[in-house]
């Protein structure tokens, strides 16, 4: 049996495709979002829940560090860190999310406490830190590669927000144009040291399966949203009730 691995192109080619495919701008929740569709309790409800995935971010790239021993690439991924912490208080992701939360009538002390998101939220976000925590290097960095596809998803998002929503203006959306200018550089980075260090067709299929369960673990999270917030509208027990947390 022919053990080659498919060339870099290839394997690329097959990496974009799992974007393609099921990236979760497809959603329809993001659909709703984008066209001017959603209730302000909905863009609450997604601004709670997507703080917390945005809280685990810089944990799993610790995580990811401190199971890292070649310096080069720690190095080359510690801004990932800063980038949501900031350097300072009040600096970087965390606090730019915090301001759009605020800018849709949000108390952002109450966002920030986890009060009051959704079970599902919480599973599939805490399972993307323990995938990155526990599986081969190889495949937490894959499964970073989603961010491929963030840009596009990114500038709609910029688009349709300012189109639809009396909230949304430069200071509310900042996040989203820091991402802009921050996710570029670190999925370069990642894509090429998966494309180097998948040298086999097993490592490829890890690579791809890693991205794939990426890829799931963004769906659920909007799957979680629009069972509890649009149709049917059936929140779990705990979970945040619109008119909770405003400013
Ligand atoms: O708005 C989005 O659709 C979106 C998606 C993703 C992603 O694809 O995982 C990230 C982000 N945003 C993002 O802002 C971000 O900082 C980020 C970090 C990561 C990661 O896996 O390390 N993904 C994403």
């Amino acid at each position: 049996m022919n053990q080659h691995a498919p060339t870099r192109k290839t394997f690329e080619a097959r990496l974009r495709q799992i974007g393609e495919d099921r990236y979760h701008d497809k959603h329809p929740f993001h659909h709703l979002l984008h066209s001017g569709g959603c209730t302000p309790d909905q863009v609450q409800a997604w601004v709670i829940n997507r703080y917390y995935y945005q809280s685990r971010i810089p944990m799993k790239d610790a995580a990811f560090m401190s199971r890292v021993s070649d310096p080069d690439l720690r190095r080359a991924w510690r801004s990932r860190i800063e980038d949501h912490d900031g350097r300072a208080p009040g600096e970087g992701g965390i606090a730019r999310w915090l301001k759009l939360a605020e800018a849709v009538g949000l108390d952002p002390d109450y966002v920030a406490s986890e009060t009051g998101i959704l079970p599902a939220t919480r599973f599939a976000v805490d399972a993307y830190v323990r995938f990155v925590r526990d599986e081969p290097l190889l495949s937490a960095v894959a499964a970073s590669l989603t961010e491929l596809f963030a840009p596009k998803i990114h500038k709609d998002r910029i688009a349709g927000l300012l189109q639809h929503y009396d909230f949304a203006n430069t200071e509310s959306l900042s996040y989203f144009q820091n991402r802009l200018k921050e996710a570029p550089q670190d999925v370069a980075f990642g894509l090429n040291w998966v494309l180097d260090h998948a040298v086999t067709q097993a490592d490829q299929n890890m690579a791809a399966r890693a991205l794939i369960f990426k890829t799931d673990v963004l769906w659920a999270q909007l799957d979680a949203i629009w069972l509890a917030y649009v149709e049917p509208a059936r929140i779990p027990p705990g979970a945040w009730q619109p008119g909770e947390g405003l400013l």
